[in-house]
């Protein structure tokens, strides 16, 4: 039995004049405990909306989500969600952001001490302890990704849900951000699943990419494996023939998707 599940899962959203947006169809999927999953696709083919059925935020219209045997129909803290613009609220403190989440799922079975070590904890695992009496607003883009990662973690989900977390960022914070993603994967090993647009993002950080298809109806188009050791180290990978087949595996799929829609235009 796999850890997650994606079951035939399709989501259809009712479109104007009665008529019908199938946005998914048929998606099947078996994701192992630990495991870390990129999606990546064109932009509109439904990897936000596959992601948030996973959270339960969007419900299926087909199919199912089911994680360790129990069926996803609602949200949950054992799925956090980390979205492409941090979803912090502005006017509580950098702690008191990551205290909402700990009260909810440790109220009961951590005293007060042990919620505050475990803040403390999980803001240092990404580097922002020293920011915790902080506003949102007196962070940097990156910065505030980082506290979104350290809310999500003190959850302790089972599944990690990384909805373009980089997206809006430089590329060098971006590559600091990775390296953070990773190094809190190999600690803790989570299973984490990430939308990305970017190949080497999904390359670098990724067990297996899931292309999926352009939409209507994206479905699962291949599914590759990527087969390079860990820890990764960005520089010593650029070269390699591993990493180089990869990428272009990626780069393959999403350029003959692409024509593909452009020749049926
Ligand atoms: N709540 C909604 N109601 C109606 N249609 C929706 C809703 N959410 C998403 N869609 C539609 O579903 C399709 C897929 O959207 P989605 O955001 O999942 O794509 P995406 O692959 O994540 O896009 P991008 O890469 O640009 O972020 C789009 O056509 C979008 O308009």
């Amino acid at each position: 039995m796999s850890y997650l599940k994606i079951d035939h899962a399709g989501k259809t959203f009712p479109a104007s004049g009665g008529r019908e947006n199938v946005v998914l169809q048929d998606v099947r999927l078996d994701i192992a405990k630990g495991e870390f999953v990129s999606v990546i696709g064109h932009s509109g083919c439904g990897k936000s909306t596959l992601l948030n059925m996973i959270a339960g935020l969007t419900e299926t219209t087909s199919g199912g989500i089911i994680l360790e045997g129990r069926e996803v129909n609602a949200p949950g803290p054992d799925r956090a969600v980390v979205f492409q613009n941090h979803s912090l609220l502005p006017w509580l403190s950098v702690y008191d952001n990551v205290k909402m989440g700990v009260q909810k799922v440790f109220g009961r079975t951590k005293t007060k001490a042990e919620r505050h070590d475990w803040i403390m904890q999980n803001l240092d695992l990404v580097q922002m302890g020293h920011a915790a009496h902080k506003r949102p607003g007196e962070l940097s883009g990156g910065m505030k990704q980082r506290v979104g990662i350290a809310r999500a973690l003190a959850m302790e989900p089972k599944l990690l849900l990384l909805d373009e977390p980089f997206g809006a960022l430089d590329a060098l914070t971006r590559a600091h951000l990775q390296d953070a993603v990773m190094e809190i994967h190999a600690r803790l090993g989570n299973t984490m699943i990430m939308i990305t647009h970017d190949v080497d993002e999904a390359v670098l950080l990724a067990d297996r990419i899931v292309m999926l298809t352009n939409g209507p109806a994206a479905t699962v188009g291949e599914v590759l494996e990527v087969p390079l050791a860990r820890p990764r180290d960005r520089i010593r990978l650029a070269s390699h023939p591993d990493y180089v087949r990869a990428r272009e595996a990626v780069l393959r799929f999403l350029y003959e998707r692409h024509r593909f829609v452009e020749a049926a235009e």
